[in-house]
């Protein structure tokens, strides 16, 4: 492509050189991997600034620059003002608008937006429909996986994804769509068919400034739903009735909203919801029909999840039969309420809540079905919000018989700094320090007895341990069955 028609994409920039010869094969934002004749994208990070790798990426054949500021290279420099901007603008262009071609539906909130999605994604798979799906776990083109190192990537690998959806014929797309994505414009010019919200408590405010800009983040998706209008592809914004943060989001939308709940008088609603150790059933109730729910998935936080899923699925004309026949056959997520059962008398459940109000939803739901004790290990995140440390800590005893505070992924962090401040204040005995994740695994199992529940939670279905910047190896499922066998041998 000629480098002055990708820039028409940007309508404001200045150039250093005559760039009427130039074409371009590729976009990179990483020097590393820049290929000759590609057009290199200096971005700004967190960590170092893309600027200083200007230079290498010549070195590497790149055929031009764009930058914010003047790098010392020879190849042409387009200067902007924002390249995170530019990089979103050009790749759409340079992929032809993919998401233009597809449906997308993007899901935000605090917790749920990886359930949603494979909600979504089992509903649409049940309509025989071709399906694509980005978020925490992995990206997924039909049944083939690829690893993803963000929730939501870079504005350069999503526009580069969707495109091979579009040229692989998938219909619609589901995806994850983090509020640090929406902050750092990694959706922009997404061009989303429905956006949809599932709750909001706190997380994230190492990077958010406040609950009130975390906010603010997340309504990006509702206030820029549309913003490429198509008569043809309508706009739905689906939300939370029962959470009072959707008021905001209502108001941030110009596109129609369809709210679900079970509180609230919701467009879409489940009605006499049953919650059991076998699962939860409801009555779904849209705007013209109603049908009967027998789900395999347990706790009210799953109805609300199921109903985002159907609101969403409605608005892109799913029948309401199929939407049942998916829903009453979906088993779960990976890593979110996972069982871990080699037959031994008491449960042992692997899931990812790390957030205070999705560990308090999980063992609230515990709670509601278990005969004796619940033992619940869990940590916090290092290099991660601070503020949300003794809240877990705070949930963990306020419904577990006993609570082993243990290591998620320290990062950089000290481990035992870490623990210290969720116990720092913590009131009450029932609780135990053991720094050692397979250790402290290990302990609870050894502890439990017929119809205990031990949970295991805050890394669900991740196979690594961040510790002091290496990758090791862990996995919860391994770990609890290890310790279940061990303990299960000596038995019997
Ligand atoms: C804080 C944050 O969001 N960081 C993201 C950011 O990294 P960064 O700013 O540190 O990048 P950097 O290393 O400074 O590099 C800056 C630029 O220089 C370039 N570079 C760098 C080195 C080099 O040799 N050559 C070169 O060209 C890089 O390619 C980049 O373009 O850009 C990277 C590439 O897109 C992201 O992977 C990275 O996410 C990190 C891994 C991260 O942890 N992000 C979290 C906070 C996050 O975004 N989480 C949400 C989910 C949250 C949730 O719901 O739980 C998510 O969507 O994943
Ligand atoms: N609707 C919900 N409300 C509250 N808690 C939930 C909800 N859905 C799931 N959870 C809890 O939150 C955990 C994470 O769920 P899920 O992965 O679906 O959320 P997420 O928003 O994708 O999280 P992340 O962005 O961190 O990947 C689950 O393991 C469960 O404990």
């Amino acid at each position: 492509m000629k480098l002055t028609e990708i820039l028409d994409a940007l309508h404001f920039y200045r150039e250093t050189k005559e760039i009427e010869n130039v074409t371009i094969k590729g976009l990179e934002i990483d020097s590393r991997n820049v290929e000759q004749g590609d057009l290199f994208i200096c971005i700004e990070g967190f960590t170092v600034d893309g600027h200083l790798y200007a230079r290498q990426a010549e070195e590497q054949g790149a055929a031009a620059v764009i930058a914010e500021k003047p790098v010392d290279v020879s190849i042409p420099v387009i200067l902007v003002n924002d390249t995170t901007k530019a990089v979103a603008l050009l790749a759409n262009k340079f992929y032809d608008y993919p998401t233009e071609k597809l449906n997308v539906i993007g899901v935000t909130g605090t917790n749920g937006k990886t359930s949603v999605t494979y909600l979504l994604e089992a509903i649409f798979k049940e309509q025989r429909k071709k399906t694509g799906l980005i978020g925490t776990i992995q990206m997924k083109m039909e049944d083939d996986c690829f690893d993803v190192k963000n929730t939501t990537p870079d504005s350069l690998f999503l526009q580069r994804s969707f495109q091979q959806m579009v040229n692989r014929k998938i219909d619609t797309v589901f995806m994850e769509v983090s509020s640090h994505a929406l902050d750092l414009g990694r959706v922009y010019g997404c061009d989303f068919d429905i956006a949809v919200f599932t709750n909001l408590s706190q997380d994230h405010l190492d990077y958010h400034a406040s609950m009130g800009d975390y906010l603010h983040a997340k309504s990006l998706l509702f206030s820029q739903l549309g913003n490429r209008y198509d008569e043809k592809k309508p706009k739905f914004a689906v939300v939370n009735k029962d959470d009072p943060h959707s008021k905001m989001l209502i108001k941030s939308t110009s596109q129609p909203v369809i709210t679900y709940g079970i509180e609230q008088q919701a467009d879409i609603r489940a009605i006499d919801v049953k919650l059991d150790a076998n699962g939860s059933s409801f009555l779904l109730k849209t705007f013209n029909e109603e049908v009967h729910i027998t789900s395999k998935l347990m706790g009210n936080f799953s109805v609300y999840n199921m109903l985002a899923a159907a609101s969403a699925a409605i608005c892109a004309g799913i029948p309401l039969h199929t939407i049942k026949r998916a829903l009453e056959s979906t088993t779960g997520v990976s890593g979110r309420f996972e069982p871990v059962n080699l037959g031994q008398p008491f449960g042992v459940i692997v899931d990812y809540a790390h957030t205070p109000d999705s560990l308090e939803n999980v063992l609230e739901t515990i709670r509601s079905f278990v005969k004796r004790k619940v033992y619940v290990v869990v940590g916090c995140g290092g290099d991660r919000d601070k503020s949300k440390r003794p809240l877990m800590a705070d949930a963990a005893v306020k419904y577990a018989d006993l609570a082993i505070f243990t290591s998620d992924n320290p990062r950089t962090e000290e481990p035992q700094a870490i623990l210290n401040d969720m116990v720092a204040g913590l009131q009450g005995n029932n609780f135990q320090v053991i720094e050692n994740r397979k250790q402290a695994i290990d302990e609870a199992i050894r502890l439990a007895e017929e119809d205990d529940i031990v949970l295991i939670a805050g890394k669900g279905h991740e196979t690594y341990q961040l510790i002091n910047g290496e990758v090791h190896d862990f996995d919860d499922r391994i770990v609890a069955a290890n310790a279940i066998k061990f303990n299960w041998n000596k038995e019997n």
